[in-house]
């Protein structure tokens, strides 16, 4: 089981185990994501895909095994501390707040405050506006409200707030599930960016058009097992269908 390159590893997923009473989640699940590169995490619905992820953003605390983040060993008792590490997750259910504006949605819960402790709404409304720009992302304006953007727009405020504040990783469990197809086409491009700009990108998918398209390397999960690595280059989405399924072994 390879995915091998000759980069350095972010994450070293070591060996790693979590049940939920009697279900076990993940079994001895080992795999590697590296900076520059979007990685794919594939299988079957329940293999154990959303477990690991919660893992890796500080929700779930493995039962054995460890997690190894930029050279140190994960203990992450948060999100928050997660986050903090560098670890941004883009969740499926789009967690925006609809009332607020994109600004303060990408500033929320980290508000900036001037020297007085007073929120420095300017600074936060200037630097939204770079990090929108930066990405290319398409929404009309950082004042706007969220509840007037398309659900591509708000994907991609989304990934711009992940992307932002310094993220070393980012995870993204169907982007693009709720999408049409020019919006998920967009997205997909602010995913090749992110690539581009250094992120290690994580992401779970069930489009296989999309993680040959996308990804560098694909990780193949099967009842809470990770049965197979394999550079992207070098494998076929027959060949995915196969590992995930079971017809073929690893
Ligand atoms: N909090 C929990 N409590 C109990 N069982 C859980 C919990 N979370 C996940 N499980 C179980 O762990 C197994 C793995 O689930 P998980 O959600 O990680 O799979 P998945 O690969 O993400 O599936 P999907 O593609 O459907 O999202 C399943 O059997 C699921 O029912």
């Amino acid at each position: 089981m390879t995915a091998a390159t000759t980069t350095q590893a972010l994450v070293s997923v070591e060996d790693i185990s979590l049940s939920f009473g009697s279900v076990r989640a993940l079994r001895d699940v080992s795999l590697t994501l590296r900076p520059g590169e979007i990685t794919a995490l594939v299988g079957d619905n329940g293999a154990g895909k959303s477990t690991l992820v919660r893992c890796l953003s500080g929700i779930h605390r493995p039962d054995s095994g460890r997690i190894v983040f930029d050279g140190e060993e994960t203990k992450f008792s948060s999100p928050e501390d997660a986050r903090k590490a560098g670890i941004e997750t883009v969740h499926q259910n789009l967690a925006l707040v609809e009332d607020l504006t994109v600004w303060q949605n990408l500033f929320l819960n980290r508000e900036l405050t001037n020297p007085l402790g007073l929120l420095d709404r300017k600074a936060m409304k200037r630097e939204a506006q770079r990090m929108v720009s930066t990405l290319a992302v398409n929404v009309p304006n950082v004042t706007s409200t969220v509840r007037r953007l398309s659900g591509g727009q708000r994907q991609a405020v989304s990934i711009c707030r992940a992307a932002g504040f310094s993220s070393k990783l980012v995870i993204m469990d169907e982007p693009t599930a709720a999408l049409g197809v020019q919006e998920t086409e967009r997205v997909e491009q602010l995913i090749l960016k992110l690539r581009e700009d250094g992120h290690a990108v994580l992401l779970i998918s069930h489009n296989f058009a999309q993680v040959m398209r996308l990804s560098d390397q694909v990780w193949v999960m099967r009842s809470g097992r990770c049965v197979a690595g394999r550079r992207t280059a070098e494998t076929t989405g027959e060949e995915i269908v196969a590992l995930i399924t079971g017809a073929k072994q690893s």
